[in-house]
């Protein structure tokens, strides 16, 4: 389980907005992240993923303290274990398609599968400006998978994809994350799109 207690000052637009969050994502769940533009739903996973610090409060995840302010622990994002979508993908311009899920894992079965799964094999030698937007988010999310990851942070990760490949995508996905074991978060606009996969809700702003 990762129970969560912060709050960060936002730099909004009209000035200072305090983001609150208490809440606990028990192990397994997918949770879906709603709320208005602008509300901290980006922020608030770059909170758990290490990227940007809380002002107050705490993070911990099972037995682990990540974040907790007043003992001065704030544990590094790459000792966090987490898979991150990030909104805008954040690929590696000169790395082929093979070559991002290999700097994650030396396993070629699992970089198989999840070539398979996305949809990408065909495309493996292929560096990012010659994928589609599609593609290229098919492979942050694959990317994000491929450690394994026992906490999953995805922004706006379908947002890209025609409706049929989103839903083929999804329940293909469901049934990965309870076999890695994954508690997933997923920040989403669209209501429909999570129907049957997700198991909670988080309503921000
Ligand atoms: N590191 C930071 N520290 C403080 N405030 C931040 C930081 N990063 C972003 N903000 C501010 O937090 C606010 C919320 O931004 P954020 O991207 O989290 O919203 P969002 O709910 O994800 O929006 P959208 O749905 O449009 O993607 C913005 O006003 C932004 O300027």
């Amino acid at each position: 389980m990762i129970a969560v207690d912060i709050e960060k000052g936002l730099k909004a637009y009209n000035g200072q907005q305090v983001l609150r969050i208490k809440k606990e994502f028990i192990t397994g769940s997918i949770t879906r992240i709603t709320g208005p533009s602008g509300t901290g739903k980006t922020t608030f996973i770059k909170m758990l993923a290490g990227l940007i610090t809380p002002d107050s409060g705490s993070i911990n995840a099972n037995n682990t303290i990540w974040f907790n302010a007043s003992q001065n622990i704030n544990l590094p994002p790459q000792q966090r274990h987490i898979g991150f979508v990030f909104q805008d993908y954040a690929l590696f311009p000169n790395m082929t398609v093979k070559q991002h899920l290999e700097y994650a894992t030396n396993d070629a079965d699992w970089i198989n599968r999840l070539l398979s799964i996305g949809g990408l094999d065909t495309f493996a030698d292929h560096k990012p400006n010659h994928l589609s937007g599609g593609q290229q988010q098919r492979l942050a999310i694959l990317r994000a998978l491929a450690i394994k990851p026992k906490l999953l942070l995805m922004d706006e990760p379908f947002s890209s994809l025609d409706v049929k490949m989103k839903s083929a995508l999804i329940k293909t996905l469901k049934l990965l994350f309870a076999q890695i074991g994954a508690t997933v978060l997923i920040v989403s606009h669209n209501p429909q799109e999570l129907d049957g996969i997700t198991t909670d809700e988080l309503e921000i702003g």
